[in-house]
């Protein structure tokens, strides 16, 4: 299992110092979450903060765009250093676009669906992805509760993969922690992000929280 720190929960006052942190206990990609206040209730950050980190980091940036119309927006975070780029499908009308403007500006293309998309929903573009990201809270915010319903879309996912010999990766995001990330695991998630688990660790460190999910 792949592991990926979502910043949005990292110290802002040390976030180059965080992110180091991270990188230095092996984890293999950064989880970057935008948010525009639209699509999701919250915002975070813009491409200037990738831009900056992307000089640091060797991790492999995958970036969460949780914005209406994400296609006005994925040139500008490839442009900044984004390797993967994940679209919501609930958040455009021309899904197929989005992650063809991906691919074309030569990053990873990721569909995401919230927990209540069906993956049917999603079934005509899961030969062209190369990540699917069930989310498994409603997005906008770090330190909710997993959602366990959830875990059935993995299993149909995991499932159409070996049936249709695909593959994509597939990542789980949204209350993940050492218990949570078993039951993705064995439901056949392949990239677990954990925000609050990871940096709000209390008298564990940073590192202990990585292993603890890979183990
Ligand atoms: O996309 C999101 C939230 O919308 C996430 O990536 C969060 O940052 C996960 O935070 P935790 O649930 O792990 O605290
Ligand atoms: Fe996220």
């Amino acid at each position: 299992m792949k592991i990926a720190p979502s910043i949005l929960s990292a110290d802002m006052l040390n976030l180059g110092a965080d992110v180091q942190k991270v990188e230095d206990a092996g984890a293999e990609y950064l989880h970057i979450d935008i948010m525009d206040g639209n699509f999701v209730p919250n915002l975070s950050f813009g491409a200037n903060v990738v831009k900056a980190l992307r000089p640091q980091s060797k991790m492999v940036f995958d970036v969460h765009l949780m914005v209406n119309n994400p296609e006005n927006w994925v040139e500008d975070f490839i442009k900044a250093g984004a390797d993967i780029v994940g679209v919501h499908y609930e958040a455009t009308p021309h899904i197929h676009r989005a992650l063809d403007l991906i691919k074309k500006n030569n990053a990873k293309a990721e569909v995401v669906i919230n927990p209540g998309t069906p993956v049917s929903a999603i079934e005509s573009v899961l030969s062209i992805v190369d990540q699917v990201l069930v989310m498994t809270v409603d997005p906008g915010f770090g330190g909710q509760k997993f959602i366990p319903e959830t875990l059935e879309k993995i299993r149909q996912l995991h499932q159409i993969k070996e049936e249709r010999n695909l593959n994509f990766d597939i990542e789980v995001d949204g209350g993940i922690n050492e218990e949570t990330v078993k039951l993705c695991r064995e439901a056949g998630a392949t990239v677990a992000v954990a925000g609050s688990y990871v940096f709000n660790s209390g008298n564990e460190t940073h590192a202990e929280r990585i292993n603890k999910l890979r183990n």
